[in-house]
């Protein structure tokens, strides 16, 4: 019956959700064909072999069976869409936040920095000595983290400890109330306090991969978490190099889960140039 009746109409929301996402998908389809008519066309020797490029190639594999299908194209594009841009924006914003507040470690950071890079724009070779950044940012996945938790399915019947958890159920692994135990975390896990970090993320967790996972655990983990520390470092060096951070009066505090956790009024803060041509 309500198949039936979703023939006939439907809400104003869910044909406005419609049209955008056929939008979206035309507007994938135009790029690939873009990409394609280059390479048809003589102007580049292959579709590339960037992410995009290879989803083409892939679409265009001779063989039907590892073929992948325009439908799939458009969802892996969206996918990493969604998921490169979304999360590294909501931890920059965070990590802004808590800068401002402590300006201690804002100016551990900035000291960093301009001990690693100068005035220069951050360079590949030296980001991984971002020591004290690399705190920072875990501290702030560890309080503000992506997702509220990692959803499951299980596969076969499963024993952990004492629970016996039946086939086929759905599971929600609660990552912010396991990243907010006292008993993992001590009376202090509502603090910002970057130093729990200054031993690596072993020592921190006490050597339990399960209390601190912003990226996922097992096979389906974060495939962009490389990426996405380095965009961070990157772009909050470069930040740091130019500007001090100082909270808004304006500012509310609201994190709210829309997707991934952001906060609900924006993040006011105000930079200040530390130079006169920053
Ligand atoms: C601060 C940044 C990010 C955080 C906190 C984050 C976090 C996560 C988490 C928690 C998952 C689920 C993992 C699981 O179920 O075990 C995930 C999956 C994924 N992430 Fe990220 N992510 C970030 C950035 C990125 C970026 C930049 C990209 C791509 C450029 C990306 C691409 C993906 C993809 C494609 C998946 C799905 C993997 C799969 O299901 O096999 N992520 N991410």
């Amino acid at each position: 019956m309500v198949c039936f009746y979703s023939k006939l109409w439907k809400p104003a929301d869910l044909l406005e959700s419609e049209e955008l996402a056929k939008e979206i998908k035309d507007c994938v389809i135009k790029i690939v064909r873009k990409r394609e008519d280059k390479a048809v066309n003589g102007e580049v020797d292959s579709f590339d072999n960037n992410f995009l490029g290879l989803l083409i190639n892939a679409y265009h594999d001779s063989d039907e069976n590892n073929r992948l299908s325009l439908e799939d194209l458009v969802d892996e594009c969206k996918t990493f869409y969604w998921t490169g841009h979304d999360t590294v924006n909501a931890l920059l914003a965070w990590v802004l936040l808590l800068l401002a507040i402590h300006g201690d470690w804002q100016e551990k950071a900035r000291r960093e920095v301009i001990d690693i890079f100068g005035n220069q724009n951050p360079h590949p070779e030296s980001i991984a000595k971002l020591k004290t950044m690399t705190m920072i940012i875990y501290e702030t996945l560890r309080l503000y983290g992506a997702t509220n938790g990692l959803p499951r399915k299980v596969a076969r019947e499963v024993q952990v400890g004492k629970l016996v958890i039946p086939a086929n159920i759905d599971l929600l692994i609660a990552r912010a109330a396991l990243h907010h135990d006292p008993q993992l975390w001590g009376d202090d896990v509502h603090l910002f306090k970057p130093e729990r970090f200054a031993e690596g993320i072993a020592k921190a967790t006490n050597y339990n991969a399960a209390a601190f996972f912003p990226f996922g655990l097992g096979p389906r983990f974060c495939v962009g978490m490389t990426f996405a520390t380095i965009e961070t470092k990157i772009a909050l060096s470069m930040i740091l190099q130019r500007y001090t951070i100082t909270l808004s009066p304006s500012y509310v505090h609201s994190p709210i889960p829309i997707l991934t956790l952001h906060p609900e009024h924006g993040i006011q803060v105000i930079l200040e140039p530390l130079h006169n041509n920053a």
